[in-house]
């Protein structure tokens, strides 16, 4: 990360006040905390708003948003620092390509990961999506498999176009809870997160809204349907995670590589042998001894012994 161009982060200034002085509330207790250096990782399928949401926390647009599926150049780390602390931000390009996991885009981040230390992962998705299927189980498992289980004790689950109106007169809140339900249950199926692990550890869940129409309150600040101001609980939830008590992710060589196929089981391959030598060698060997005892021997040989006196 030394070579990275960090930049003075004055996108953070463009905030309304309300804003800004929860962050720097924030930031200061990570300080305080001995947190000087944040790395999030933005994964998700194409088109969810993981661009938008990186922008929006950056408060810059810092990487391009389109609203067809991007070929752009990602992943991409966007790196700030203010008073002494470094906000590192990658996004990735989405991880579906024609319906299926697309494991190149999944090894090129891997790539680009490599010698990183991830804080925090955002799995974002959208909030108005109406069913999970057996692809955003493959997604969560494509992650699970390349990262490691352990990613998502350091995941929340991003939800963008937060500002919807639910279909069929549904309450908000409920509308909220069913899709996050429906989702954290695929992320723990293709996390491979027993229920019970799963429970103890829930990933939390934060709504954001990415769109320039998104209403504001009296400070100006951008705020949800329930007025909560969306960019300071993100953070905070961010901040939650990452003093959480789980270890950070380390994105090492062993880890992308994963473990060696040609060492694996090399350890049994004595036992093995000796296996073989007593129980199936010695037992071979002591039957066709028993079978030369036992044998009727052809008279040509009994006489070649000399224990035959008959004449030929
Ligand atoms: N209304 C609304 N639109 C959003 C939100 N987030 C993103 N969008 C729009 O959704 C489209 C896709 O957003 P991106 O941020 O490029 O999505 P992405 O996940 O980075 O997409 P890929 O680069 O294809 O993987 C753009 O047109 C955005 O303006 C949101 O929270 N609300």
């Amino acid at each position: 990360m030394a070579s990275h161009l960090i930049r003075e982060w004055t996108g953070i200034q463009q905030f309304p006040a309300a804003t800004l002085s929860k962050l720097l509330e924030l930031l200061g207790k990570l300080k305080q905390e001995n947190v000087s250096t944040l790395t999030i990782l933005v994964m998700g399928k194409g088109g969810v708003g993981k661009s938008s949401t990186v922008n929006s926390i950056v408060g810059e647009r810092v990487v391009a948003v389109s609203a067809f599926q991007s070929e752009g150049p990602r992943p991409v780390m966007v790196s700030r620092s203010r008073a002494g602390f470094t906000l590192n931000i990658i996004d990735t390009p989405g991880l579906v390509e024609g319906g299926y996991v697309n494991d190149q885009a999944l090894e090129i981040i891997k790539r680009f990961l490599l010698n990183k230390t991830i804080d925090v992962l955002l799995y974002v998705d959208r909030l108005d999506a109406y069913r999970v299927d057996s692809l955003d189980r493959q997604v969560i498992k494509a992650i699970t498999d390349s990262f490691g289980k352990g990613i998502w004790s350091r995941g929340l689950v991003v939800l963008t176009h937060a500002q919807l109106s639910p279909p069929d007169g549904l309450n908000y809140d409920d509308f909220f809870s069913r899709r996050s339900e429906a989702l954290l249950k695929v992320v723990r199926m293709g996390a491979q997160i027993r229920k019970q692990e799963f429970q103890d550890s829930s990933i939390p869940v934060v709504l954001v809204e990415n769109s320039g129409r998104c209403r504001t309150n009296d400070s100006g600040e951008k705020i949800l349907p329930n007025g909560t101001a969306w960019i300071p609980n993100l953070v905070k939830t961010i901040t939650d995670v990452v003093s959480n008590g789980s270890k950070a992710i380390l994105v090492d060589k062993k880890l992308i590589e994963g473990p060696n196929p040609n060492d694996r089981g090399k350890f049994f391959i004595p036992l093995i042998l000796a296996f073989q030598y007593f129980f199936v060698v010695k037992r071979i060997q002591r039957a066709i001894k028993n079978d030369i005892a036992k044998e009727s021997k052809p008279l040509w040989e009994l006489r070649d012994m000399g224990l035959s006196n008959r004449k030929f």
